[in-house]
């Protein structure tokens, strides 16, 4: 995480988040906003989205998005990037394919998983899955986690080490609801394979995972990231990397180009708001070309749980 893996362009960003271009996520139902109000407290962050939920509404629909240009032009911009595919049948949740360019791109299912078992699955999970705060290398200094965490894998796969750390292996079998839910991705991602899965639980507004890529050796070059999400709902925000051209170009030119900086100030970078039974994809040169991160978020006080399927080859 920040933590571990690609630290190209990671460092110096670290406390700099990037001012983000928000895509709005849909809606959810008075119904879920008040049960999601009585069952965590979330400080109102899902009520601020319903408010915004005109632009990308829950069923595809594009319709309203003029009347919201002139209130958040920011959003009329991802209009170009985000594609809005028509589900195969009514019932099917809404699917969101976000084109990062060059062979990256992103899937967003917003109600991947029914409202209320979500809940089910997130109190299993906070209860009985083995959670630890390690302590990792961060920069050649030790330091607690920011985040408590999980790892479960097939046998005899290579180990996960990530910043000085390598997190025990438990088995599928000790944790029955994550083969339903790995169903479940399988049944939105025919052709899909995961092996291992990463489990992250954010305690509260000053957990997060700082900027990092997913793009360990193990994964291969184009590794797919099955991303489903629980509880408290976080920003996740996604900035391209630097090209070693641009800051070869940096040094021969003293500073940064008016070009350069229109270029990374948009499209550069991605923000979205991972619902209580989301899930998101990472795929293609995601990890390659991007780097993610959760950052702390004073208003989301509610715990958040996140697991993250990957194929270690
Ligand atoms: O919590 C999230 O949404 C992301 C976690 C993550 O990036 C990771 O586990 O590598
Ligand atoms: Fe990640």
């Amino acid at each position: 995480m920040e933590e571990r893996r690609n630290m190209n362009s990671t460092a110096a960003n670290r406390s700099n988040q990037p001012s983000s271009v928000g895509i709005s996520d849909g809606q959810i139902t008075n119904e879920e906003a008040e049960s999601l109000h009585k069952k965590k407290k979330c400080s109102g962050h899902e009520l601020k989205e319903v408010t915004c939920s005109d632009t990308f509404s829950d069923n595809g629909s594009l319709n309203k998005k003029r009347l919201h240009y002139h209130q958040d032009q920011r959003r009329m911009s991802l209009t170009s990037i985000v594609t809005v595919e028509t589900p195969s049948s009514s019932d099917a949740p809404t699917r969101r394919t976000i084109d990062l360019g060059h062979g990256s791109d992103l899937i967003y299912i917003q109600r991947f998983l029914p409202f209320q078992q979500s809940w089910t699955f997130f109190d299993y999970l906070d209860k009985h899955i083995p959670w630890t705060r390690p302590t990792i290398r961060v920069f050649g200094r030790s330091c607690l986690q920011p985040r408590d965490t999980c790892y479960v894998a097939s046998s005899g796969l290579t180990a996960l080490v990530y910043s000085g750390y390598r997190p025990n292996a438990y088995s599928w079998d000790d944790f029955p609801p994550l083969k339903e839910i790995l169903d479940a991705i399988y049944k939105a991602l025919p052709g899909s394979r995961f092996n291992s899965l990463l489990l992250n639980r954010y305690k509260g507004a000053s957990d997060y995972v700082a900027w990092h890529a997913d793009d360990e050796k193990i994964y291969g070059p184009t590794p797919e990231i099955a991303s489903v999400s629980f509880g408290c709902e976080r920003d996740f925000v996604l900035k391209k990397k630097k090209h070693e051209e641009s800051s070869q170009e940096k040094t021969v030119n003293g500073g940064p180009t008016k070009k350069r900086l229109k270029r990374s100030s948009r499209e550069d970078q991605q923000s979205l708001t991972l619902k209580h039974g989301s899930l998101l994809v990472m795929r293609g040169y995601t990890q390659r070309d991007w780097i993610h991160s959760v950052p702390k978020r004073a208003k989301a006080e509610g715990t958040r749980i996140n697991l993250t399927f990957r194929l270690v080859l």
